[in-house]
């Protein structure tokens, strides 16, 4: 579904210039649920921008469920926004009608489009659980009611990528749950395709994978392992059905990879290691003249 190859971004303001992406590797499969976690100003939002077709990579490779985004004109692009992707940012509800009913925000932006779809508008409010309150107005509902009517907005158009940023940032914990559970049956029900952006780390208990990026690059990957039971929740012996993770350090097309800063603290790494390869492993030293430990992997 995406490909992006040694992606690149480069902002320039006056005449700052900003490497937001410093040559990205990534790689989502059709019906993948991910997550993408990150410090601040590591990249996360950017990659966002660029795979909805919001904003041009500066260089390198991206494709989008078989669309090169390099190649795509102008009008190309608008069309692939509003055909392939849907977006749930951190504060809809501001881009969201106070004054109209649930119903008539689902609405708006099908109008707008020239097709207004009232059965269309009813199933998608069923769809994220909220058929009891499609006649409410936006401002009688909850802060996790109204993100949940911006992800039936985000449904309308049947995107085949569903892409949302900080979708929990401004909601309290059970509501954060909650929407993550919805994301999880959109993917496991309908197949969608959902990359979420987040602070959140519950929701490495509800994705399938999570990247980390740090400094504008693919670090690390978590990856689920299933636990031996399918709902662990009714086994006796949780623990052993639990899934489990497996964290793996990300090695980019170059032979490149991220060593976390605390492993190259321990064997107080300082600018340069010695590499050595040990039948199946390769061991990392710190240069022979200051070698405390050796971190294997
Ligand atoms: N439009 C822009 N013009 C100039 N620089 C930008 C622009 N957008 C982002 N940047 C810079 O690019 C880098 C990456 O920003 P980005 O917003 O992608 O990070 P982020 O990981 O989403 O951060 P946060 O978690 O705080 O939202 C930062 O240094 C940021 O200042």
């Amino acid at each position: 579904m995406i490909v992006c190859e040694n992606l690149v971004k480069i902002y320039k303001a006056n005449d700052l210039e900003v490497v937001a992406l410093q040559g990205l590797d990534l790689r989502v499969e059709t019906g993948e649920l991910m997550g993408i976690i990150g410090n601040s100003g590591s990249g996360k939002s950017t990659l966002l921008n660029m795979l909805g077709g919001l904003d041009r990579p500066s260089a390198g490779k991206l494709s989008v469920a078989g669309a090169d985004l390099f190649r795509l004109t102008t009008s190309e692009l608008v069309q692939y926004r509003l055909q392939t992707v849907g977006f749930v940012w951190q504060n809809n509800a501001r881009n969201l009608i106070p004054y109209l009913s649930a119903l008539q925000n689902v609405e708006m932006p099908m109008l707008l489009r020239g097709k207004r779809k009232r059965e269309r508008a009813h199933e998608l409010l069923e769809l994220v659980g909220l058929g009891h309150r499609k006649k409410n107005k936006l401002s009688e509902l909850s802060g996790g009611e109204q993100q949940r009517v911006a992800i039936a907005i985000a449904l309308a158009n049947e995107p085949k990528l569903l892409l949302a940023d900080e979708p929990t940032g401004s909601v309290d914990t059970r509501t954060a749950a909650m929407i993550l559970d919805l994301f999880q049956e959109l993917n496991r029900s309908f197949g969608l395709t959902v990359v979420i952006v987040t602070h959140d780390l519950e929701l490495a208990r509800k994705v399938d994978r999570v990247v980390a990026i740090r400094d504008g690059k693919t670090s690390s990957e978590l990856l689920r392992r299933k636990g031996t039971e399918e709902d662990s929740s009714d086994s006796w012996d949780e623990e052993a059905n639990a899934d489990t993770h497996e964290e793996l350090a990300v090695l980019d097309h170059a032979g490149r990879l991220q060593i976390p800063m605390e492993y190259l603290q321990a064997i107080q790494a300082d600018g340069k290691l010695r590499i050595e390869l040990e039948e199946d492993r390769i061991i990392l030293m710190a240069p022979v003249s200051s070698i405390k430990t050796d971190t294997r992997m």
